[in-house]
């Protein structure tokens, strides 16, 4: 609640700030926080199917299924040579995992496709304010950079 007595009409706002509501508007925390979560999730045992490629010869009809494999070694390395412009990209590859094992899956029970629902759960919930400040920074850096034109 606000400090009774405080009024912020008058309060100067630091020209050179981008601090709003206490969050640091950073355009690019967002990879520091994506490597993070990453992390977290590699060290989890529910991603043990998903850090490598699919094995094809244990699985010779994925690819007959799966039109785009994915696994988070190649998000990550993908995150780490800087090919993710944003969380949102970073994002859609992560759920393409899910997604893949959500088709290929003979049934909804199976051990590996019963991960990807826990490992999915864990990731979005991370995953929601890593997109959320990106967004925020970036119409914060718009719209401070809107007035210098
Ligand atoms: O071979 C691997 N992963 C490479 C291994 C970790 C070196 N996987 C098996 C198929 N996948 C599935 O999602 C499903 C299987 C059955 C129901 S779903 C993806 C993971």
């Amino acid at each position: 609640s606000d400090t009774p007595g405080t009024s912020t009409g008058h309060r100067q706002r630091a020209q050179s700030s981008s601090k709003k509501r206490g969050v640091a508007l950073d355009v690019n925390a967002w990879r520091g926080q994506c490597r993070e979560l990453l992390r977290r999730m590699l060290e989890s045992a529910d991603s043990e199917p998903f850090r490598q490629p699919v094995d094809l010869f244990a699985y010779p009809d994925y690819r007959d299924i799966i039109d785009t494999p994915m696994d988070l070694g190649t998000v990550s390395e993908t995150l780490a040579v800087g090919n993710y412009e944003n969380p949102v990209e970073f994002a859609k590859d992560v759920r393409l995992i899910f997604s893949n094992s959500k088709a290929y899956t003979p049934n909804k029970k199976s051990r590996i496709y019963s991960m990807t629902l826990s490992l999915s759960a864990f990731f979005e919930t991370q995953v929601l304010p890593i997109i959320s400040d990106f967004k925020s920074a970036l119409r914060n850096q718009r719209r401070s950079r809107q007035h210098l034109s």
